[in-house]
Formats: C-alpha cells, sequence, structure tokens
C-alpha cells in the first residue's frame, strides 16, 4: 500500500508510537530513531502534555506523523479539527468511524483545500484493546468482525483513505475494501512480548500477511533497552517473511 499524499518516501511499515508525557522524552526516542526507517505517532498523551510545537519539531526532523487524537465530536468540530492538523504538517490524521458519516464527510471536505500535502484520513474502527466479550456492555451485539466491517464500509463510503483495525481483521477487510485502503493496525507484539493492555494482537510479520499497510508498534520498541535494535529486529523479521 503506497500512502496517496506527498509524503510517500518511506517504505517501512512501521510507525513508533512515541507515548510519552514529556516532549523531552519523546525527543529523546525521536533522536534514536531513523525517518528512514519508521514513522512516528503522537497520541493523546504526549499531545496534551507537549502540544502543536512538539508536532512541528518532530515533522522538521524530517518524520512522516501520525496524528492519533482520533477525533469524534460534531461534524464542525471535527472538520476544524482535522484542518488544524493538517496544518501542522502531519502525514496521517484519525477520527472515529463511529461518529457517523456526516462527520466523516465533514473531515474529508475539510482537507480537501490541501491538495498534495493533505494528510491521509483514517477512522478508528474497534480499538484493538477491546476484546470481543467486551462489546455487548457498550451496546454493540454484533459480532466484533461485523462491527468492524460496518465500520470500515462506512468510512469507505465517505471518503476515507483507510481504518485503525486489528491485524486480525486485516484479511476481511482488504476482501470488502480492496488494496486501496489503508489499514493501519496496532496491537502488534512480537512472538512472547507482554500484551499489556491489548486484547487483539498480532506479531508483525502475521500481520503483514494477512494484509496490514502499517504496523503501529509502542512499547515493544520504546521499552526496549536498545530501541533501535529492537526496530531493526522486527524489520529484519519483516524482511525475511516478505
Ligand atoms: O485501536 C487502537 C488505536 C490506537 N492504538 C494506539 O497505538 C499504540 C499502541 O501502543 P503499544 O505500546 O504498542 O500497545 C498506542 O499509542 C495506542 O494509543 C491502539 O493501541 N489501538
Amino acid at each position: 500500500m503506497q500512502s496517496r499524499n506527498s509524503f510517500s518516501h518511506v517504505s517501512s511499515p512501521v510507525i513508533v508510537a512515541l507515548d510519552y508525557d514529556t516532549a523531552a522524552a519523546a525527543l529523546g526516542m525521536v533522536d534514536q530513531l531513523d525517518p528512514a526507517l519508521c514513522r512516528v505517532k503522537v497520541g493523546k498523551e504526549l499531545f496534551t502534555s507537549a502540544g502543536p510545537g512538539l508536532v512541528r519539531d518532530i515533522v522538521k526532523r524530517g518524520f512522516q506523523v501520525f496524528l492519533d487524537l482520533k477525533f469524534h465530536d460534531i461534524p464542525n468540530t471535527v472538520a476544524a479539527a482535522v484542518r488544524a492538523a493538517a496544518e501542522l504538517g502531519v502525514w496521517m490524521v484519525n477520527v472515529h468511524a463511529s461518529g457517523g458519516a456526516r462527520m466523516m464527510s465533514a473531515a474529508v471536505d475539510a482537507l480537501q483545500s490541501f491538495g498534495d500535502s493533505k494528510p491521509l484520513l483514517i477512522g478508528v474502527t474497534v480499538l484493538t484493546s477491546t476484546a470481543p466479550e467486551e462489546l455487548s456492555a457498550v451496546g454493540v451485539t454484533r459480532p466484533l468482525e461485523e462491527q468492524v466491517l460496518a465500520l470500515a464500509d462506512l468510512a469507505k463510503s465517505s471518503g476515507l483513505d483507510g481504518v485503525v483495525c486489528s491485524a486480525r481483521e486485516a484479511q476481511a477487510l482488504k476482501r470488502q475494501c480492496g488494496d486501496g485502503f489503508a489499514l493501519v493496525t496496532p496491537g502488534i507484539r512480537p512472538a512472547g512480548a507482554a500484551a499489556d493492555d491489548q486484547r487483539r494482537i498480532v506479531t508483525p510479520a502475521q500481520a503483514l500477511a494477512w494484509g496490514a499497510d502499517y504496523l503501529v508498534i509502542g512499547r515493544p520498541i520504546t521499552a526496549a533497552a536498545d530501541p533501535m535494535m529492537a526496530l531493526r529486529n522486527i524489520l529484519a523479521e519483516l524482511g525475511e517473511k516478505k
């Protein structure tokens, strides 16, 4: 899957999740990483503590940034938020697909004026920390995979570029949505690694084999004694299996 915006120069599928509470800690990790070997993700903790200035700094260092703020609000607010994200120069931004078609279409429309520098717009389906048995407690009674497929269908018909899902759903999603629709998969764990709070985990090689386009990996890299070595080991495993 080649991303369809003007930032498509990194061939590695790995997106390193920078889940830190200060700009200094995040930049400490960024400075150990190579922008030719991975992209990076700024999520809610880091953005809330360090703000848009840090995102600009990371972009200036040559990294493609996935701004993972999972917007979910009324259409006008989400449209304005994704526009603000695009102005930061990020490569990818996301919204919750459960926000509905009108909200997602408003986000798509808001990005039109950015032309080739438009970030990829991705819809979150069901979080990878959600176990199948947890869905009914939030009012979703159909099976988890059906919910993921339905939300992906809504995201695609609303004009989004892809979805966040578990790689466990990747094969069914590729069949339904086709190759041009990006599958961004957190919940990635090398064999033997701790699952932590994730519930639908997949190894890096298995995720790619099942059709994931991007692998979001946090703690298995950032908590490693040598994060760059951990990244290189994952890439080597992927190279061998591709
Ligand atoms: O469904 C989702 C959506 C987002 N995430 C985010 O990805 C990383 C995963 O980090 P790990 O340390 O590899 O578990 C984290 O930033 C989450 O907020 C997700 O895990 N699942």
